[in-house]
């Protein structure tokens, strides 16, 4: 079953079009990532799915309910964890649980049985009767995972999840979403800019830029899509008589000339960079570098849109960003793409 399907969604504020007729579907029990550069438009989507905010035209329906005209019903088939932690600070974590079932009608056994359920999942139980005050970025995060579940949504809304905190933090939070996924069946609807997260956690990511999905599909698939690995030769002298053998090298897709030499990208790189060594050899071109990077998200993006997510970031409005606490991408799985270089010569 399709847990929501967005059909040709605009928003827009003034002149700003924030989400630009987008359509896309997302499949009961999987967790989607909407991976992009802050200003996107991810957390104006999340929003306008979760009934804050009125689409300027198109629909779309979450758990089978119009986002227009039954909000009622897509509220109550929905927990959302919002980029600004929403808990109260005052009082213990299992107040702030039952404040929250409170709002939802519940109370009584069944409300006492899904918070014990839900801290449970989240290995806070024995931590319940502690003010949040006191909790680490860490616990309040997983406390808000707990408190998103507690009338058992049929779709979970995570903007920005692990924002703001440390690195180990932010693995041991991407663990718990993924538990609760495979326990609950939850689909689980994340935005996120880091994009080992997306890779690490999500079943399928839709990449977004400006607006709109530029590319949609699980993240290995998105990555083999780029060809192969990524090969860059520091050379000394010219690269050039390589260049022409490369050309008949049917290992090798693609290849852009760079500042120290030639990147190249080349199915299973691994196995083929001795092939690679061997022309330039036979060629009488000495190297004096070699990097093997296989392809991760941000090659891909950098593929699609021909600049960085930190450089999109840059290029941003920055009305969206105050106070949002979110940072540019500094830790993307491997390689800092080089602007101004993508794109094969072949
Ligand atoms: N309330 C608003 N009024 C005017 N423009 C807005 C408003 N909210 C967002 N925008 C603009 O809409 C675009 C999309 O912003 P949005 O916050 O949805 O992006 P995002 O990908 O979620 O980034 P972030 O993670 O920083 O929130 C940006 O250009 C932003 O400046």
């Amino acid at each position: 079953m399709v847990a929501i399907e967005v059909d040709g969604l605009t928003k827009s504020y003034g002149d700003v079009v924030a989400v630009d007729d987008l359509s896309v579907a997302v499949e009961d029990g999987e967790i989607f990532g909407l991976l992009g550069p802050n200003g996107a438009g991810k957390s104006t989507l999340i929003n306008v799915l979760c009934t804050l905010l009125p689409p300027t035209a198109g629909t779309a329906r979450v758990a089978g309910h119009d986002v227009q005209t039954a909000g009622d019903d897509v509220r109550s088939s929905i927990g959302v964890v919002f980029q600004e932690p929403a808990l109260d600070e005052e009082l213990t974590g299992e107040e702030n649980l039952t404040f929250h079932g409170r709002l939802y009608g519940m109370g009584g056994s069944t409300l006492h049985d899904r918070i014990d359920e839900v801290l449970d999942l989240v290995d806070l139980a024995d931590r319940r009767d502690e003010r949040v005050g006191g909790y680490s970025g860490g616990m309040a995060r997983r406390l808000e995972l707990a408190r998103g579940l507690l009338h058992r949504p049929e779709v979970l809304f995570l903007d920005e999840p692990t924002v703001g905190l440390d690195a180990r933090t932010r693995r041991d939070t991407r663990e718990y979403v993924r538990r609760l996924n495979e326990e609950t069946g939850t689909t689980v609807v994340l935005t996120t800019h880091y994009m080992d997260e997306a890779d690490a956690l999500c079943d399928r990511v839709a990449i977004v830029d400006e607006g709109e999905i530029v590319a949609l599909d699980a993240p290995e698939a998105l990555k083999s899509s780029l060809g192969g690995d990524v090969v860059s030769l520091a050379v000394e002298g010219s690269a050039a008589p390589l260049r022409a053998r490369l050309d008949a090298a049917p290992w090798a897709s693609e290849y852009t000339t760079t500042d120290s030499g030639l990147r190249v990208t080349i199915e299973r790189g691994d196995a083929h960079v001795a092939d690679l060594v061997r022309l330039a050899d036979d060629e009488g071109v000495s190297i004096s570098g070699i990097d093997v990077r296989k392809p991760n998200l941000e090659t891909v993006f950098l593929s699609l849109t021909g600049a960085t997510l930190a450089e999109r970031e840059a290029d941003a409005p920055t009305d969206a960003d105050v106070g949002t606490g979110s940072s540019p991408q500094t830790d993307a799985a491997g390689a800092p793409a080089e602007a101004g270089t993508s794109g094969g010569e072949r």
